[in-house]
Formats: C-alpha cells, structure tokens, sequence
C-alpha cells in the first residue's frame, strides 16, 4: 500500500500560498487494510478513513461514473487495482489532480503544474460534467485566485455552461449550494463567484433574483468587515435587490436565519444613506425597529454594513449614541415606581424620546 498527498494542499504548496488541510489517497490497500491499522471509517458514499492519530482524511483510490441524476447518482469503485492515475482523473480541475510522494515528487500526469505556470482552471477530462457541484467549486476557486492572475479555461467555461443549461443545477441539495456560495463570500475576490456563476448562466438557473446585476453592483461584496466577512458579504449582496426579490433569494437557497435576518434588515433600512435620522422620532422608531435592546450583536452588524455600503458614519455613530442613551433607561425602575404594562411601555417610549431629543441638540451644539 502507498500514500500520496493529494487535493489542495499539492496545489497551494506549489502556488506558494497557505493551505489549511491535508487530503491524501491510498493506493493497493483494501477497507480492512486501513481498519487493521486503526484508520477509522467515516466515508458515507466513499471509502474515506481517519488517520488514528493525525485524525487526516485518507480515501482510498477510487473511480466514479454516473449512474442516475442529480449529485448522488454515482457509482463509486474503489480497489487495490485502482492506480493513482486512474484515481486523479476523476478529479474536476488539473490544478487540483496532481499528488506527492513521500520523497516530495509531484506526479503530475494531467498538466496540473503547466496551468498553475498559465494559471488557468482548467477540468481534467469530459468526466467533469458528472458533478455539477464543479460549477460553484470552479467559480469559487476563481474567486480565490483572482488575485494571482487565474483565469477559467474557455473549454472549461463551456463545460460550466453546459452543465448550466440543463436540470442538473436544480438538482443540487440547497445545502450544498449555500456551504459553496459561504466559503465563496470569504475568498479573496467574491465578485469573482458571481461572475463566474452569471457568465456560465448558473445564476438563472440557482440565483435568478442576481443575474441581473452588473459587475459593479457585485463588487460591493469585496467590502471587508472585521468579523463575520460572509455575513456581513451577503446581507451587502443582497442589499442591492428590492426586499421582495432578497427574500424570495433567502428562501430559495435556504439561508441560515442571521444571515436572512441582517440581509432582510439591511434591504428595509436602504434610505440611512442619508441624514434623515435627526429627527427625534424618526430615530426612534428606527432604533426599535432595529431592536439592539434584544439584539445588540445583530444592531452591530447592521452597522458594520451601513458604514461599508453608505459611507455615513455620522448617521451610524447617530444610531449608536441614540441605542447608548436609551440603553441606560431602566425600566425596571418604572416598574418600581407602580407603573404596569402598557404604562410602562409608554413611559418608556417618552424617556427614550427625550434622551434622544438632548443628544441632537447636544450634537447640534457642537
Ligand atoms: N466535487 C469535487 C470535490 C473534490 N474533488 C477533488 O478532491 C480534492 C479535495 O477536495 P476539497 O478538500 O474540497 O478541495 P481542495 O482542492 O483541497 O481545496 P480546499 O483548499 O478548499 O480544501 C480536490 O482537490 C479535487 O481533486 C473533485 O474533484 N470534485
Ligand atoms: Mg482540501
């Protein structure tokens, strides 16, 4: 048995950029090879071990064919037979088809190493169409090496736009659609994603409330936040759609609730690119629409998106201050004072509304 290194971790040693995983593969061993040595199997629909003490993913040598539709009809074959090569053709880009040896030699026997030279993504065989899942990974790589120069192979793009065209897409677990376009949001050239996704038509078929937006309006995705970058990424996307069409979008690729939830926020409170807010009220009501007295971190978010997209810090540090000012009202104390219910709720409302009215007119001052 031998065990090479393979996947990502091959590539990005050879570009010279950090890679956060080993993947490797074994070649002439059989499932009780591995499990007599203390691997540990964990592959559903693949024969994947751990490693006993690293915990790394080994797969034995494998060949797949589609056998039926969508992203699960595959037959998978693995053996002692299976070579490396054989192995490594399955895979979807040559970049990412290449393994080392334990001496540290690379086989290479798809071109991996020419088009990390070219820098091209380019698919290793016709196979390449059996998995649609290709088409967001090889727009997610782009959006990941955007940077160094990387390109889509034109053969490559064509095979992206034939798999677009027909029903293979749709047949996709939303899931996987969203744990793609997620990773995507935190590469280094997000855009990139969309583009890639617009121009091969994948985004009529997965995101049809996007494929209409220009380059530019994608690019306010590139906006960095400190924390959260994918959170912050989508709820900025979305905003450049009108509410009904974001929310039919987050419930199409099912969207985890905070990030529907910022998005959504973000999409209803499009005019905070202006000063409107110094009016007492209107911050008001704007400060408990927001709710930061329930959901502080969310109010930060939300914030944190104004301040990328609008550029209006004034209008942001407005909101903060006002939340500060309301927050050290207690209404526990109106409680204390013999007020109950609705009382309180109206007490609460004019106190609130006077903290305010002091802030403007101190900040006016200034
Ligand atoms: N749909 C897929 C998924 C994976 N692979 C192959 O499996 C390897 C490992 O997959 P994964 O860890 O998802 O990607 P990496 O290329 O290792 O990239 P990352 O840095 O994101 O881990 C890939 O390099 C590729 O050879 C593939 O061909 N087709
Ligand atoms: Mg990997």
């Amino acid at each position: 048995m031998k065990t090479y290194l393979v996947g990502g971790a091959v590539r990005d040693k050879l570009l010279g950029v950090p890679y956060h995983e080993h993947d490797w593969v074994v070649v002439g061993a059989t499932p009780e090879d591995l499990l007599s040595q203390g691997y540990q199997a964990v592959g559903k629909d693949f024969p994947v071990f751990l490693h006993p003490e690293t915990k790394e993913e080994y797969a034995l040598a494998r060949t797949e064919r589609k056998s039926g539709p969508g992203y699960t009809g595959f037959d998978c074959y693995a053996s002692p037979d299976v070579t490396l090569e054989e192995d490594l053709i399955r895979r979807d880009l040559t970049i990412n088809a290449m393994a080392e040896d334990n001496d540290g030699s690379i086989i290479d026997p798809y071109g991996g190493q020419r088009d990390l030279e070219k820098k091209y993504l380019r698919h290793v065989s016709a196979a390449f169409i059996e998995d649609p899942l290709r088409v967001l990974r090889i727009a997610r790589f782009y959006a990941r090496y955007h940077y160094l120069g990387f390109q889509i192979a034109d053969e490559t793009l064509q095979l992206m736009q034939t798999i677009s065209t027909g029903d293979e897409l749709l047949a996709l677990p939303a899931e996987r659609v969203w744990k793609e376009m997620e990773k995507a949001l935190r590469e280094q050239s997000p855009q990139q994603f969309f583009i890639a996704l617009q121009q091969t038509k994948a985004l009529d078929k997965l995101m049809p409330e996007l494929s209409l937006l220009t380059a530019e309006q994608f690019s306010i995705v590139q906006k960095a936040s400190e924390h959260k970058l994918s959170l912050t990424r989508f709820a900025l996307l979305l905003s450049q759609l009108d509410t009904h069409s974001a929310e039919t979008l987050c419930e199409k690729i099912k969207a985890p609730k905070e990030y529907k939830e910022l998005a959504m926020l973000l999409a209803r409170h499009q005019q905070y690119d202006s000063e409107i807010v110094n009016r007492a009220e209107v911050l008001l009501d704007t400060l408990e629409q927001l709710d930061p007295f329930r959901r502080e971190q969310r109010f930060e978010h939300f914030l944190q998106c104004c301040e990328l997209k609008f550029d209006s810090p004034r209008t942001t540090q407005q909101l903060r201050d006002a939340f500060i000012a309301c927050k050290a009202i207690n209404a526990g104390e109106l409680a204390k004072q013999g007020l109950k219910g609705k009382a309180i709720a109206k007490a609460l409302y004019s106190l609130r509304l006077e903290a305010i009215h002091q802030l403007l007119t101190t900040t006016d001052k200034e």
